[in-house]
């Protein structure tokens, strides 16, 4: 195809031309640095020559950076310079233009007419929105509107045309099965290519604050959360920044999954925290050491007493955060012992500091409030003598102010609060020896933010809330008091990790408020039919949208022994060059995962094991439970299920058998 050559050779000479681009920044940088070091002593007193020369190098090197940035683009787009093209005829025309469609902008010159259009680009819309015929995008300038006459698809793999065919269908099955016919990549693949319609709703909506995205297994929920994040940031480069993008993620090894995608779109990566893990940090100061959720899942798989687990949902419910509302009320009155005070001439009778503490400061969290008596006493003072104290001083007094606390430590309080709620209290042990169980950590975190009020996370300028139904009301009510950013929040009720199914989408925007719009997406790509249909049975879900293919039926196998599972999974597994990438066996327990990973190994060494402090997915096979493999899929998996089943195992059943992509076996012993 002569358009493909002709772009290759100028994407090719455009890099040379940054090569030298670069190499000459690079000088321009040294030199600078060079001038300034020589010079710096005989600039101006005041510093302007000083901060105008540092200006300057600034402006340099960042000018270089984004052309190193670009050059990178570029040599991506040499790979698969463009996968679409639209030829559309605007309304009054009588000739088409042509937009091919790529992972990003190429003009020869800034400034010049695109020969390729960025995936992102409001004319690309075209592409993923319609067919053939009557058509419209939104511009900057208002709607276009016009015709398709024709609309191509390509593939092309290392400059050269692998296919190309005009289309007169949105991106098709055919293409979608192709995708998914060649074994699945490691990591989450981006999918600019083939976006569905439905998908593409979502990566180009701006307009809602904040986007809850109910989608069934293997929907593409996690792909379509980070390319709208790729749209984002590139139709919002003033303000938006890649550093102020925020993903909760369920662990490490998920960040890994997902964190090449944004990078091979050409942006930058973003940040990306477990929620767990920010809880742990804002109680160090109170416990060393905390349970995780996997913990409990782990709890909840070997069977919880009904007690304990009623115990445990009211911690994280709506019904806790009125029970520590109704405990703040009460406990000021055993929280503080406010005596009148003499300082240096100035007395502050119990009865002013009554005044100040429950009147004057009523708003201010009450374990910040002495610090606002403290400055208030302090100011007052200075005014009053003209003076100002001594930090020594200062210091004195605050220590006097805080001795009025009965207690600051965050744990013993949240101790009162359980008593006072008449549930198991925790140890009274000093610091080294406190440990916090799961059930407790949420409830201690919002605690602690009543007690002395909350650090917002203003930094923060997008979040994405990965696997919805993982959290509670409460870890909501804790998310809204952090960010009050737009968010994309996305999961499936159906993969829940507990028996019963938790639909978030009821109570979120009774937190979160009413600019929150929720979209279902309901067609499911990841799993051949049999898989998909199999998995519904688990958990006895309605029918959903499949993707047309098929593959081998499902195989449920009951061994005499683990040594003949393994055998049999050892003979079955289909890892290779002529076979698959990625296989699992996963389990329900973490001792199960181990256990299994440890008799696999002393017959191959080809294998990996991932546990909750792994941080990386790799190629072959791989031992792990099934809450470690959510979110990740794998071309063959083996399910060791458990012979007795409860709602829990089925759900995780469910989990296991939704992460395959070609075939799945269910093993019991
Ligand atoms: N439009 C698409 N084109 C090609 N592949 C797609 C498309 N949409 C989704 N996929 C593929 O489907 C699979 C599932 O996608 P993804 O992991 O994003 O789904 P999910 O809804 O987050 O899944 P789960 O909740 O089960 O973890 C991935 O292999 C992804 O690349």
């Amino acid at each position: 195809m002569k358009f493909l050559e002709e772009i290759v050779r100028k994407l090719k000479r455009k890099i040379v031309q940054m090569d030298q681009e670069i190499l000459a920044g690079q000088k321009d940088i040294e030199s600078m640095h060079e001038y300034y070091w020589e010079n710096y002593t005989e600039m101006d007193q005041y510093g302007y020559e000083d901060y105008d020369n540092q200006q300057a190098l600034l402006q340099r090197i960042n000018a270089n950076q984004d052309t190193l940035r670009l050059r990178s683009r570029y040599k991506k787009m040499l790979d698969s310079p463009f996968f679409g093209r639209v030829d559309f005829r605007y309304d009054g025309d009588d000739e088409p233009e042509i937009f091919y469609i790529g992972i990003g902008n190429f003009a020869e010159e800034a400034g010049r007419i695109p020969l390729i259009y960025d995936w992102r680009a409001p004319v690309s819309a075209l592409f993923y929105d319609f067919d053939k015929g009557e058509a419209s995008y939104e511009a900057p300038a208002g709607r276009m509107c016009g015709e398709i006459e024709a609309k191509w698809q390509y593939k092309i793999r290392r400059g050269k045309m692998v296919y190309g065919f005009e289309s007169d269908v949105k991106i098709d099955d055919e293409i979608l099965k192709q995708e998914f016919g060649s074994n699945s990549d490691i990591q989450l693949k981006n999918i600019v290519r083939t976006i569905q319609k439905e998908q593409n709703a979502i990566i180009r909506n701006t307009k809602d604050k904040i986007l809850v995205i109910q989608g069934a297994a293997g929907s593409g929920k996690t792909s379509v959360a980070l390319h709208r994040i790729a749209y984002l940031l590139y139709h919002d480069r003033k303000n938006l920044k890649s550093s102020g993008v925020l993903v909760l993620s369920p662990n490490s090894v998920f960040s890994d999954y997902i964190s090449h995608i944004l990078p091979e779109l050409g942006e930058e990566n973003i940040r990306e925290m477990s929620l767990d893990l920010f809880a742990y940090r804002e109680l160090k100061s109170a416990v060393p050491d905390c349970e995780d959720r996997y913990h409990q899942i782990e709890k909840n798989i070997a069977g919880i007493k009904e007690d304990d687990l009623s115990r445990y949902r009211f911690k994280q419910s709506k019904e806790l955060i009125g029970a520590v509302e109704g405990f703040m009320a009460q406990m000021e009155e055993w929280l503080v012992n406010l005596k009148g005070i003499y300082f240096r001439g100035m007395e502050k009778t119990e009865e002013e500091m009554i005044r100040l503490f429950y009147f004057k400061f009523q708003d201010v969290p009450v374990l910040a409030r002495m610090d606002a008596v403290i400055e208030y006493v302090v100011d007052e003072y200075e005014t009053r003598y003209s003076m100002t104290l001594s930090e020594e001083d200062v210091e004195k007094l605050r220590t006097r102010f805080q001795a009025m606390y009965t207690t600051t430590d965050l744990y013993r309080i949240y101790n009162w609060f359980l008593e006072e709620q008449h549930f198991p209290k925790l140890p009274e042990v000093p610091y080294d020896r406190r440990y916090l169980e799961y059930e407790d950590v949420f409830p201690m975190l919002y605690l602690k933010y009543r007690l002395l009020g909350v650090g917002r996370q203003d930094q923060i300028q997008h979040l994405v809330v990965d696997e919805m139904q993982d959290y509670s009301y409460l870890q909501y009510t804790i998310l809204g008091l952090l960010f009050q950013c737009p968010m994309t929040i996305l999961g499936d009720r159906s993969q829940t990790m507990e028996e019963k199914q938790n639909d978030v989408t009821r109570f979120l925007p009774q937190i979160l408020g009413k600019q929150l719009r929720k979209i279902e997406m309901n067609k499911s790509y990841r799993n051949t039919v049999e898989i998909a249909e199999y998995a519904r049975t688990l958990v006895g879900m309605d029918d959903a949208e499949l993707l047309n293919r098929h593959g081998k039926a499902v195989a449920e196998r009951e061994y005499g022994s683990k040594e003949e599972m393994i055998s049999h999974i050892l003979e079955h597994v289909k890892i290779g060059p002529e076979g698959y990438e990625t296989a699992a066996v996963l389990t329900m327990t973490e001792a199960e995962a181990r256990e299994w990973y440890e008799m696999i190994r002393k017959k191959t060494d080809q294998v990996h094991y991932i546990d909750r402090d792994s941080s990386r997915f790799g190629r072959g096979l791989t031992v792990t439970t099934f809450y470690m493999a959510k979110g990740l899929e794998f071309d063959q998996v083996f399910t060791v299920a458990h012979k007795e089943e409860t709602k829990m195992t089925r759900q995780a059943e469910y989990i296991c058998a939704t992460r395959a992509l070609h075939e799945l076996e269910v093993c019991r012993i």
